[in-house]
């Protein structure tokens, strides 16, 4: 039986990045992944072939361009499934490729099969053939993410009702679709697939959607769905959904109403993929999500030398927490110091358009009872905007009224996800309004939106010499 410092399972962002992280300070590391190649749901199913099939969607589309050449105008007259699986392809090969050099280069060593305990120190290994390799470590990290949430009474068939794994696998492109779930991974995909001309419901039993974001930016966001002809059926639910015998899908709504459309895309949240773990031999157990609790600063289980981190801890579920995770806890769990992250960190919502968003929204910053101003910017008023065509996009920063600091930034629009990381190094560094009013910012950029929407706020706030 062969000995490790750490034991890792699953190689998504938290597994990576602690393996790596565990190796660098000299630990003998194993890492273990299920998938016939390591990167997790991270690389193969989740945030890249997302985001790379919405890149290829807008470049094919010519989505970027319709501001100034009209809605008509298109790259590509007649785009396939298979234009979009082409480029999916070579940006998978070219992930996994930098992460399998990457353990090379660090001497992870990495394993194929299927983990799960023995006792809290030891794991078995099934491989492919069958064949059972048992190892010990003096650590573990479950880094074993999620899967979809597949509930029995949807007729899922692979090819006209789908979860998120499937879609990607698509041999034709849907004219009609229909999305269960107004989550994140539901918006990014409908907007992705309205973006190449599907006419895309969006189906949620909730009344609102995506109440971790600031209001103004959903309301602003939701204007541009439905001015494109996206149908929204929030506070509304699928009773039933049946394949019919053209190929088709209908669904009866809990008000009566039918949708037949052409394909179904279930997205209503994900389960922690710990069912195979053998949780109980190691003395844990999951919640009725599939969910380890852990401690949230050091990310070890009630059992003290195995750690949980990614997607299987829960909030906020994204590749880019889940790394810094994985190196806490790794940090930990090799016995090194580990700091705690800085409070805020971005959350960027990859749809058609884009979302991002850091810090404190208005709505928190009401609740708090934290006296405050916001400044506004729209794209359309700053020079790159209009030299991109741009007549939408909006960035708010809302500031306090008494220590003048940024609490949060909050972006719709091309770019957001990028632009956002300006707004996070200001909060998280704690500058004030001055920040804006007082830096040059390269011109013309869709970043002088900053500086608009800090002079917006500083000229309703006044000016600090006065106040002092
Ligand atoms: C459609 C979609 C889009 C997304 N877009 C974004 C985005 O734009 N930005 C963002 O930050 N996040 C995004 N996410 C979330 C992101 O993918 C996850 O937060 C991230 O992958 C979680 O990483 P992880 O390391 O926890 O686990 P995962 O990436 O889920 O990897 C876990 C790995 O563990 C393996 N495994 C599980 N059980 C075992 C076992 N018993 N033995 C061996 N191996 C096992 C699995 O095969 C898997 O490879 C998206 C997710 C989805 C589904
Ligand atoms: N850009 C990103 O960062 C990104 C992208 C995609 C996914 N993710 C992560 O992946 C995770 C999972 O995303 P998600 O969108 O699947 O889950 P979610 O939990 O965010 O959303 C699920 C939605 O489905 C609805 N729902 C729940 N049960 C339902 C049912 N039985 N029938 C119909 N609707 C139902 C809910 O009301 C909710 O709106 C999220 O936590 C997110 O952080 C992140």
């Amino acid at each position: 039986m062969d000995q490790f410092d750490l034991l890792v399972v699953g190689s998504g962002p938290a597994g990576r990045r602690g393996a790596i992280q565990a190796a660098k300070l000299g630990k003998k590391v194993l890492v273990v992944e299920q998938g016939k190649r390591v990167g997790g749901v991270s690389v193969h199913t989740g945030t890249i072939p997302s985001k790379t099939l919405r890149e290829t969607a807008l470049n094919l589309s010519g989505w970027r361009e319709r501001g100034f050449y009209g809605r008509a105008y298109r790259v590509k007259q007649e785009i396939s499934a298979e234009d979009l699986r082409r480029r999916l392809l070579i940006t998978l090969d070219h992930e996994v490729e930098v992460l399998e050099h990457q353990f090379a280069r660090n001497r992870v060593q990495h394993i194929r099969g299927k983990a799960s305990f023995v006792d809290p120190q030891t794991m078995q290994i099934v491989k492919d053939d069958g064949e059972v390799v048992t190892v010990s470590a003096a650590s573990i990290l479950l880094a074993v993410g999620t899967k979809p949430f597949r509930p029995d009474y949807m007729p899922f068939d692979n090819k006209t009702v789908l979860d998120s794994d499937e879609l990607l696998e698509i041999e034709e492109l849907p004219r009609s679709m229909v999305v269960i779930g107004a989550g994140v991974i539901g918006i990014e995909y409908a907007t992705i697939f309205s973006a190449l001309d599907t006419q895309v419901t969006l189906l949620d039993p909730k009344s609102t959607m995506l109440d971790f974001i600031d209001k103004e930016i959903v309301e602003d966001f939701i204007y541009q769905l439905r001015d494109r002809n996206m149908k929204l059926l929030l506070g509304q639910k699928a009773e039933k959904v049946e394949r019919l015998p053209n190929g088709k899908v209908e669904l009866t709504l809990d008000n009566g109403r039918h949708i037949t459309t052409d394909m179904v895309l279930f997205a209503a949240g994900r389960m922690g993929a710990t069912d195979t773990l053998n949780l109980e031999a190691a003395g844990l157990e999951a919640d009725s999500r599939g969910r380890l609790s852990v401690n949230p600063e050091t990310f070890a289980t009630k059992v003290p030398h195995i750690f949980a981190a990614g997607d299987v801890v829960g909030f906020p579920s994204l590749a880019s927490t889940s790394m810094e995770q994985g190196r806490i806890a790794a940090r930990v769990a090799v016995g090194a110091i580990a700091k705690e992250p800085p409070k805020y960190f971005p959350y960027g919502i990859y749809a058609v358009p884009e979302i991002s968003t850091c810090g404190l929204s208005e709505e928190e910053v009401k609740e708090r009872h934290i006296p405050y101003e916001c400044g506004i910017a729209r794209f359309r008023e700053t020079s790159r905007g209009h030299i991109m065509g741009l007549d939408t996009g909006l960035l708010k920063m809302i500031f306090s009224l008494k220590t003048r600091r940024l609490l949060g930034v909050h972006i719709v629009g091309e770019g957001a996800t990028e632009l956002v990381h300006i707004g996070q190094a200001v909060l998280n560094l704690k500058g004030t309004v001055e920040y804006f009013v007082e830096n040059t910012f390269n011109y013309p950029t869709l970043a002088e939106a900053y500086k608009i929407a800090g002079l917006d706020a500083w000229n309703r706030m006044g000016d600090i010499k006065s106040e002092l």
